[in-house]
């Protein structure tokens, strides 16, 4: 379930906010002000801070980043604050929420903050393939050892991850989910053992970890084919010793938590390559469940089209229409290179698209063509063939030069454009911000200008 923190009066439009959050299965906190709020993040944390623009929103900011405590803050307030909005950009704010709220943009921000609501029934799953692991799954019930899930992004891993925990007798206790790939090293250090006050220099207070926030329960560690070998051996510990170590010193604390770790990766070939911790490797994979690409389970398809036409038309307030024949024709000849995700997202638009009685082909736009045509023939140089979703003009205009360079000027243009907010650049990039950051640092070593973050002097050295 998705946390919210409010940071302002409830009484106003930033009510009708939180309503609308609640509505879509968010559990809400609240602050008056943004002292009370930094201290509730510091004890349980959030996935998304919305705070007013009449509240010091630069500040809390700030104190997040000296406090190490990793929660998007996003700026809300009426269209004609734009003024307050960019200053709250500009210092480090992620985003800026217009009043009266939509209902669209707040569940958008959520799924930013990767704090999507989720549906609480658990996965859907009718293909042979999948019925195999949900038995496995089952099996696995009452069992205690952490569990490695792999797969391609979007197949459904984190949905997985809280079948496991809410089928387990840790049920009644906390799930909680970090993406490790989504924060810099020592950022994420924080966010997994916590820190003692005194810590570093803006550690005014002693804060929980995601280990201990899960205590009696389960923790979700996802993309840990990201994580720095440094804290890998962290980990180990934990896993190990059954304690953490806060940032800082203190005794260990005893933790009672089961690891569900995820990737998209070969972990194995990881290991071989030398970037993943062998014994790590084998203290997580003592059970692994491999998620199968949704080409490899076609008859999952529509059950899934089907459970998100029910989902997006009520959490629309649309009437639950059903798929026509031939956008079932459709939806079963796509590929799908967006696994689960990618169906869940063109449905969506379908529901909001279409008119009638039913939900028609035309409704559907899928991202790329659905199969390779009959007899492809070679494009005329003049004339590359683009794919749908791309202007064909816009990627004529790029042949010749090189993908480096064009890559490097999408990164540089999508960073001028985000004011240099590096976590929101790499969301829109869909890579992730180490391998932004790896890239910047790479301009910057090639002499090229970067565009500063946000409240940093122009062009400094430090990514
Ligand atoms: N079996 C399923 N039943 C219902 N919804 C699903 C299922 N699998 C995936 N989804 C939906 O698809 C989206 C992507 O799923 P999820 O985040 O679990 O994928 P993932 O493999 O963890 O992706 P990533 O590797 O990118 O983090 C989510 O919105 C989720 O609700």
């Amino acid at each position: 379930m998705a946390r919210l923190l409010i940071i302002g009066s409830l009484e106003g439009e930033l009510g009708a906010a939180a309503r609308v959050a609640i509505a879509r299965g968010a559990k809400l906190g609240h602050a008056e002000g943004v002292a009370a709020g930094l201290t509730r993040l510091r004890g349980e944390g959030a996935d998304l801070a919305l705070v007013d623009l009449r509240h010091d929103v630069v500040w809390l900011v700030q104190a997040l980043a000296a406090e190490r405590i990793a929660c998007p803050v996003v700026a809300c307030g009426r269209a004609e604050d734009a003024d307050a909005a960019v200053r709250a950009i500009e210092g480090g704010a992620r985003d800026f929420l217009p009043l009266p709220p939509d209902a669209d943009l707040i569940i958008a921000m959520l799924e930013a903050a990767g704090a999507a609501p989720q549906a609480s029934d658990g996965p859907v799953a009718r293909d042979p393939s999948m019925a195999t692991l949900m038995a496995r799954a089952a099996q696995l019930a009452r069992a205690e050892a952490s569990v490695l899930l792999t797969g391609e992004s979007g197949t459904g891993k984190e949905v997985m991850a809280r079948h496991l925990h809410a089928i387990s007798k840790r049920a009644r206790g906390p799930f909680v989910a970090l993406n490790c790939a989504a924060l810099p090293e020592t950022l994420l250090e924080s966010e997994l053992f916590g820190h003692e006050k005194g810590a570093f220099s803006g550690a005014v207070a002693a804060r929980k970890g995601k280990f201990e926030q899960a205590e009696g329960g389960t923790l979700l560690l996802d993309e840990i084919g990201e994580m720095d070998p440094r804290l890998q051996a962290k980990i180990l510990r934990v896993i190990q010793e059954r304690e953490v170590d806060r940032l800082g010193g203190g005794a260990p604390i005893k933790v009672d938590v089961r690891i569900i770790a995820a990737t998209h990766r070969d972990l194995a070939a990881e290991v071989v390559a030398g970037r993943f911790r062998e014994d790590l490797y084998f203290r997580l994979n003592v059970v692994a469940l491999r998620i199968p690409p949704l080409r490899e389970r076609t008859a999952d398809i529509l059950p899934l089209a089907e459970h998100f036409c029910i989902r997006y038309a009520q959490v629309n307030g649309l009437p639950e229409r059903p798929l026509s024949p031939l956008a079932r024709h459709r939806l079963l000849a796509h590929p799908w290179p967006g696994n689960v995700r990618e169906l869940e997202n063109a449905i969506h638009r379908a529901v909001l698209l279409a008119e009638g009685h039913e939900i028609g082909p035309e409704a559907i736009e899928l991202s790329r063509p659905a199969a390779p045509p009959a007899a492809p023939a070679l494009p005329a140089p003049s004339a590359p063939a683009a794919s749908p979703a791309e202007p064909a003009g816009q990627v004529a205009a790029l042949v010749g030069r090189k993908v480096e360079e064009v890559e490097r000027e999408l990164i540089l243009e999508t960073l001028t454009h985000c004011l240099g907010n590096r976590t929101r650049a790499a969301e829109i990039l869909g890579i992730s911000i180490r391998t932004l950051r790896n890239k910047l640092g790479e301009y910057r070593t090639a002499g090229i200008a970067v565009p500063p973050a946000p409240g940093q002097p122009p062009f400094q050295i430090a990514v």
